[in-house]
C-alpha cells in the first residue's frame, strides 16, 4: 500500500482561503475502491465579516451590577489570533455570560467576542454561519467525565478541533446580597459544579437543583431576587449578576481540569515544532481482536494515546457528516474516539493512521492541534 501526502494550497488571491490540506490516498477498502483519509478542506472566506448577533457578552444585555472585585483572571494560555483586520475573534460557546466555558474561552483568547448560545448545537452553527470564527465546547474532565453528547455533536458536523484549554474551574457559591450561607435552603447549578462540591454542600445541608449553565443559575437567582437560594458558579458571574461572593474553590478536588475543545471551519496546518496531539472517530468491523489491533498501529510507532472513548450507536441512525459534506445515514455498532499525541505532520502518525484505515470501516481526523500545556 503506499501512502501518498499531498498539500493542497490555491486561490490566495480570488477573495476565497487558501485550501490547505493534507490528503492521503493509496488506501482501498473491501470492494477495491481507493479510499482516502482527508485531513483538512479549504473554504471560502469571505462573507459576513461585519455581521454582528444580537448577543453578545461584550454587548452588555444582560441585568444586574457589578458587586464585588474578586474576579481572577485566568491565567493566559493564548492560542490567541487575532485577524487580520484587527476586529476580535468571536468565539461561540453554550451557557450565559460568566460561565466557565466562557471563563476558558478567555484564557485561551483574552481579546476575544464571546457569543453566548442556549445549546451546544447553536454554538456549532454559529460557526458554520459565520458568526462566529470559532466555537467553545467542554468535552471531558479530570473526574473522568466525558460530555458525550459533544462526542456526538463532532462527528455531526464538520467543524475541526483548532485547539484545547484545559481550565481548573473556581466552583464558588454565590447569594444575593446580605444572605448568609445558613439562609440557604437549596442551590442551583450545572450538575457537574453540584457533584465537584459535594462536600461542602452536604455541610451546608442543601438541596441541590440542576441547571445545565451555571451562570444561568446566577443570572435567575438575581432577577427573581430568591433569598433562599444559592448558586455555585464563577466570580465572574457573581460580578456580572450581583451576586455575593459566599467562599472560594470550594470543589471537593481542587485539582479538577476540564477540557475544552476550540472549534473551526478550517483546520490549522499541522506543525512539529511544538507539541500537538490529533483526535480521530473510527468504526470497526465485529472480530475478535479488532480494538487490540487498532490501538497495536499507535502502540508500534510508540505514540502516546492521551484518550479513548467509545460511543454505542445500536439503537439509532447517525447521521454522519464528512469533509465532503455529503451526509448520509450510517448505523455503526461502536465509535471510537482516540487522541493521540504526534502531530499529522509525523510520518508516525500518517503511517499509524495509513494502518488503521486498512481495517477500520469509517475514520475521520476530527483534527490536530497544539497541546495546552499551561498546566
Ligand atoms: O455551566 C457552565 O458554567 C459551563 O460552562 C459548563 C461547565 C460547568 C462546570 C465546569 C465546567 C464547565
Amino acid at each position: 500500500m503506499a501512502l501518498k501526502c499531498v498539500a493542497v494550497m490555491g486561490w490566495p488571491d480570488s477573495g476565497r482561503s487558501i485550501a490547505s490540506g493534507v490528503v492521503f490516498h493509496g488506501v482501498r477498502n473491501s470492494n477495491g475502491e481507493p479510499r482516502k483519509i482527508f485531513v483538512s478542506l479549504g473554504r471560502f472566506s469571505g462573507p459576513a465579516d461585519n455581521q454582528k448577533t444580537g448577543k453578545s457578552s461584550t454587548g452588555n444585555d444582560v441585568p444586574g451590577k457589578l458587586c464585588r472585585n474578586l474576579v481572577s483572571l485566568p491565567k493566559p494560555l493564548t492560542i490567541s489570533v487575532t485577524p487580520n483586520d484587527g476586529t476580535k475573534v468571536r468565539i461561540s460557546f453554550k451557557g450565559s455570560p460568566g460561565s466557565f466555558t466562557e471563563d476558558a474561552a478567555l484564557k485561551a483568547y483574552p481579546n476575544c467576542e464571546t457569543i453566548p448560545c442556549d445549546e451546544f448545537e447553536e454554538a456549532f452553527k454559529a460557526v458554520e454561519s459565520w458568526l462566529a470564527e470559532k466555537a467553545i465546547l467542554p468535552i471531558e474532565n479530570s473526574s473522568g467525565e466525558s460530555i458525550h453528547h459533544n462526542y456526538d455533536l463532532l462527528l455531526r458536523h464538520r467543524l475541526h478541533i483548532v485547539g484545547e484549554v484545559q481550565f481548573v474551574a473556581n466552583f464558588c457559591p454565590l447569594a444575593l446580597p446580605g444572605i448568609r450561607e445558613e439562609k440557604l435552603k437549596c442551590v442551583l447549578s450545572h450538575p457537574q459544579a453540584l457533584a465537584s462540591s459535594d462536600i461542602v454542600l452536604t455541610q451546608l445541608g442543601v438541596a441541590r437543583e440542576n441547571i445545565d449553565d451555571t451562570a444561568g443559575a446566577a443570572q435567575y437567582v438575581a432577577s427573581n431576587g430568591l433569598r433562599d437560594a444559592g448558586v455555585v458558579a464563577s466570580a465572574r458571574a457573581a460580578e456580572i449578576y450581583g451576586l455575593n461572593i459566599l467562599a472560594d474553590r470550594i470543589q471537593d478536588d481542587p485539582d479538577n481540569i476540564t477540557r475544552f475543545l476550540v472549534l473551526a471551519r478550517d483546520p490549522i496546518m499541522p506543525r512539529t515544532d511544538k507539541p500537538f496531539k490529533t483526535s480521530i472517530v473510527f468504526t470497526l468491523d465485529e472480530g475478535p481482536g479488532v480494538l487490540t489491533k487498532a490501538l497495536a498501529v499507535f502502540a508500534l510507532r510508540e505514540i502516546n494515546l492521551t484518550k479513548i472513548e467509545s460511543r454505542p450507536q445500536k439503537m439509532r441512525a447517525l447521521r454522519v457528516v464528512d469533509d465532503s459534506n455529503t451526509g448520509r445515514a450510517k448505523y455503526f455498532d461502536y465509535l471510537f474516539y482516540i487522541d493521540f499525541e504526534a502531530s499529522m505532520a509525523d510520518p508516525r502518525a500518517q503511517n499509524a493512521l495509513g494502518h488503521l484505515q486498512e481495517f477500520a470501516t469509517f475514520l475521520r481526523i476530527l483534527g490536530c492541534y497544539p497541546m495546552d500545556t499551561s498546566l
